[in-house]
């Protein structure tokens, strides 16, 4: 069986890992005739295609060349949740104090059962993505290989060759590593390889302030490692809500995280067991010495190995190109999840999945731009968001009215400490429609969903306000974005108008 630096360090955790998404006694089937849809790639995605398509009646094969599960299982949200989750125990443990919590500030954390932990709980969440399920549960012909085009209507996997009437390309992404001079021979972990570590490293330098940096980089902080986090842009999380980044520099900042904003890494140098990265920034140079490097500076498309010339497939340098239906230019074929999508999350891999589904098989028409999109980057406090930001409003030229609710205005907040953040929305200027929200919080991931629920279900804040949230808690800030917007509404016409009625009652 190949080497999988994922499946590392053996232990029964891994074994039970392995055995349920790369087993190493696994037979292939025999090709069963054509299949109404050839999936590539079982992550998120791909597992979701093949599940529901072979629900549906469908003859369905499963290609994963790797570990079923791809990213999101494997390397991605589920071990590094675990181990964000870790990190707070840790965090809260020594920062307990203000709760009359006593000792805990020279606590310590056992990396190597955090990282145990992580491995346990991925191993158990593993049976819902294993291939014997796939192939026992629901129906898939599972094949571990690498599947690739020999024409526009078969592929190929394991010498076998698959024919099919429609096909979808769900093979995802992996890290991009930034071509620097000294990277490749000082070595570097990637979201391939943090995973097996089981040594917490002293000193480690995160290139990358994007979710994967500032998720990692907080947790690493808070096991007790020195972090040093070095972004070529001038802010963390480049792409969020200026306000919610900000909070994030300053707690980052607080935890003692070293930040190196719009900084270029010239070279990295091997000194002895130190990696040296010199850096140059607008206030001068320096350098950091470290112990590793983790790479979180962005996704390049899986498309290696997949003969998409073949196929009649067209690609460039950020994925496959799909129109609006998720169809390639080989109107059989389609693709989902990160290999063409611009919004690189499981939820977002999921719901593409459902819409091949429907248009692959069932002639359907939905449209992945119809799709409203949240997200979550799980730092603490945690940032959400949904819909448009105000800067693409005024791309757009749609005028919008911002209301922020801090959360130090909310009794649940204060009362649990979690005061750092806010819930803020932009609504189409006279109007309740709600257009974009960001929510920093302890609890922003939770709370995002009741905007996304507003958004898809044409709801305005209004339609919130009326709700009864429950008291004290965080959420009931998304309750008084909606009290804001009705004091916006209170003009001075109207309150006169109030006034004089009121006026008129006390006669
Ligand atoms: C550290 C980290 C944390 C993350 N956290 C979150 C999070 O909290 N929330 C969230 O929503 N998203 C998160 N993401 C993103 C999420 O993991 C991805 O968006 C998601 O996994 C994409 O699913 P996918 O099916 O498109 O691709 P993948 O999960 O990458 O799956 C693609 C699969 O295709 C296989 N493959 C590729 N080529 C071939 C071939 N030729 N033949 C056969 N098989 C092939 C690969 O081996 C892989 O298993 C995180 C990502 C990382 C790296
Ligand atoms: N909570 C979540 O949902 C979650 C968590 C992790 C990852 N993800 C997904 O994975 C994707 C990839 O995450 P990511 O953080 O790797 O990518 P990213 O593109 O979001 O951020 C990468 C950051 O690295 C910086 N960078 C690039 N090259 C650099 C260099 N040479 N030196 C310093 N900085 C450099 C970029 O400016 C950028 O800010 C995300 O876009 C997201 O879709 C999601």
């Amino acid at each position: 069986m190949a080497f999988h630096p994922q499946l590392t360090p053996s232990d029964t955790h891994n074994d039970t890992l392995a055995a349920n998404v790369h087993p190493h006694d696994w037979v292939n089937p025999r090709p069963a005739g054509r299949y109404n849809l050839v999936v590539i790639g079982a992550g998120a995605a791909g597992l979701v295609c093949a599940a529901g398509a072979a629900g549906l009646g469908a003859r369905v094969a499963l290609i994963e060349r790797q570990l079923m599960g791809g990213d999101c299982l494997n390397v991605g949200c589920v071990p590094s949740k675990a181990l964000i989750r870790a990190s707070r125990a840790c965090h809260a443990s020594r920062h307990s104090g203000e709760f009359g919590v006593v000792g805990g500030e020279g606590l310590r954390c056992d990396f190597p059962q955090v990282m145990a932990r992580m491995r346990r709980l991925r191993a158990e969440l593993s049976r819902h993505d294993s291939a014997r399920r796939f192939r026992d549960e629901l129906g898939v012909d599972v094949f571990i290989g690498e599947g690739r085009f020999t024409g526009p209507q078969t592929i190929a996997v394991d010498g076998r060759e698959l024919a099919f009437d429609r096909a979808a390309i769900c093979t995802g992404a992996r890290a991009a590593v930034p071509s620097l001079p000294g990277l490749a021979a000082a070595g570097y972990l990637t979201n391939e390889t943090v995973f097996s570590l089981t040594e917490l490293p002293p000193w480690l330098a995160v290139i990358g302030g994007g979710p994967i940096g500032c998720e990692l980089a907080q947790a690493f902080a808070r096991f007790g490692s020195r972090v040093s986090l070095i972004e070529s842009e001038p802010h963390l999380l480049g792409r969020e809500d200026a306000d919610a980044a900000a909070i994030i520099e300053t707690v980052f900042g607080r935890e003692g995280i070293e930040l190196y904003p719009g900084a270029k890494i010239l070279e990295v140098v091997t000194e002895g067991e130190e990696k040296v990265l010199r850096l140059q920034r607008d206030d001068g140079g320096g350098e950091i010495r470290v112990d590793a490097i983790l790479v979180g500076a962005g996704r390049t498309p899986n498309l290696h190995g997949l003969d998409l010339e073949r196929g009649g497939i067209i690609y460039d340098r950020s994925g496959i190109q799909v129109n609006d239906r998720l169809q390639t230019s080989n109107p059989r074929v389609y693709a989902a999840g990160d290999i063409c999508s611009p919004y690189k999350f499981t939820h977002t891999a999921d719901a593409q999945a459902r819409i091949l589904i429907a248009n692959a098989l069932f002639m359907g028409r939905q449209k992945a731009s119809a799709l409203v999109v949240p997200w979550c980057t799980y730092t603490d406090p945690e940032i959400a968001h949904v819909g448009l930001y105000e800067r693409d409003a005024e791309r757009q030229g749609i005028r919008i009215t911002t209301l922020t609710v801090p959360l130090a205005t909310v009794d649940r907040a204060v009362i649990d400490g979690d005061t750092e953040g806010f819930a803020r929305v932009h609504l189409r200027r006279g109007s309740d429609q709600i257009l974009g929200a960001t929510i920093v919080g302890r609890h922003a991931g939770e709370m995002i969903s009741e905007l996304s629920l507003a958004i898809t279900g044409g709801l305005g804040l209004a339609a919130i306000g009326r709700t009864i949230h429950p008291y004290p808690t965080q959420a009931e800030a998304i309750r008084k974005l909606a009290d804001a917007w009705n004091r916006t509404r209170l003009t001075p016409t109207v309150k006169r108008l109030l006034g004089g009625w009121l006026q008129w009652r006390r006669r």
